[in-house]
């Protein structure tokens, strides 16, 4: 099996694909690629970690060589945020990205599943889906928006809340990656019951949580490497679905498998064609509807401006490619 990160020279890029280079099983193939001119060098670089993984760095037109037959392809190419900064303040100039990279994807490696990390993931993963649509080769179970960070975000906060041992408490997060379209069901966390108040605070904890590691790192980027530990979470997952273990299941940002909108995060359950059932994630609370309710203007506003990007491309034209905005709360 081979596994392509693009923007494996960046910060989520290089930890990622420690990892990867680390963990994944013996004989799996990994491909780096990104413009940055130091990527053969990084690959060089991990390749002598011994680990019976093949690592091969690339760059500038070697794209196609990347992805040439990748099962999975993991997107973190792109900018990132700054303190005082919106997710969707990244919108113009990543969707250029996304664009063409997934069109190259289409091209080289149609099969494969793309795990997209790129920020804003609501409008991200839309944009991939009407690329892909465009090139004849959508599947929907095959395209995710990764939402892992706000799981293992709402699994630490909640165990230290709770004094457990860190990883024993499993919380799925809904909805999407920004603001209060992130949406952590604390109702169903097992043998527990929060107060009002207490869920609140800790939900807010949560969807702030990338504001505030942005604020700590104070223009030097944002969260990399919690979210390489995500993104390696989750790639090991859609990688033991595809090597058809049974029972993986993870949250993640898919097309189809929700009423409330387009695209929607859940639990869902991982198989050898990528995500094949939506799992249900428990009765909510009158608040946690009232939150979801809420959420959904923005989530479903975020998704068209992701579908309007490849449908619509004039509306876009006149745009500067980063604004500047607060992030909303
Ligand atoms: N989904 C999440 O939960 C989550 C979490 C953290 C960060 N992010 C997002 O991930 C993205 C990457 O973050 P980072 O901290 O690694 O940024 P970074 O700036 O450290 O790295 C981005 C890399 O992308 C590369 N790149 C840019 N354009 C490219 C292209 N066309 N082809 C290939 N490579 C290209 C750059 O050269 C750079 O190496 C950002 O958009 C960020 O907002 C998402
Ligand atoms: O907050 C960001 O800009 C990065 C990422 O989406 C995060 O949640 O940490």
């Amino acid at each position: 099996m081979k596994i392509t990160v693009l923007g494996a020279a960046g910060g989520i890029g290089q930890s990622v694909s420690l990892l990867l280079k680390m963990k994944l099983p013996a004989g799996f193939k990994l491909a780096l690629y990104d413009i940055a001119p130091v990527t053969p060098g990084i690959g060089v670089d991990l390749s002598h970690i011994p680990t019976d993984v093949a690592v091969k760095g690339f760059t500038g037109n070697d794209l196609p060589l990347a992805l040439e037959g990748s099962n999975v392809v993991v997107i973190c190419a792109g900018i990132a945020r700054k303190p005082g900064m919106h997710r969707s303040d990244l919108f113009k100039f990543n969707a250029g990205v996304i664009r063409d990279l997934i069109a190259t994807g289409a091209a080289i490696c149609p099969n494969a599943c793309f795990c997209i990390i790129t920020n804003p993931v609501n409008s991200m993963v839309p944009v991939a889906a009407e690329v892909l649509k465009k090139a004849g080769v959508y599947n929907p179970q095959k395209l995710f928006g990764v939402t892992m960070l706000d799981v293992i975000r709402a699994e630490t906060f909640v165990a230290k809340f709770l004094d457990r041992a860190a990883g024993t408490i499993r919380v799925n997060v809904i909805g999407g990656h920004s603001g209060q379209t992130i949406l952590p069901v604390m109702s169903q966390v097992g043998g527990f019951e929060f107060t009002d108040e207490e869920a609140a605070a800790l939900v807010r904890h949560i969807q702030d949580a990338g504001t505030e590691v942005v604020d700590a790192k104070a223009g030097n980027g944002s969260a990399t490497l919690a979210m390489a530990a995500a993104g390696y979470r989750f790639i090991n997952a859609v990688v033991r679905g595809l090597m058809d273990e049974e029972n993986v299941i993870e949250c993640a940002y898919v097309e189809g498998g929700s009423q409330h909108s387009r695209f929607f995060s859940q639990p869902m359950r991982l198989g050898k064609e990528g995500w094949y059932k939506v799992l249900p994630y428990g009765p909510l609370t009158q608040a946690e509807k009232a939150s979801l309710e809420a959420m959904l203007p923005t989530l479903r506003d975020e998704i068209r401006m992701g579908e309007d990007f490849i449908l619509k491309p004039e509306l876009f034209q006149d745009q500067p490619a980063e604004a500047g905005k607060a992030e909303k709360k």
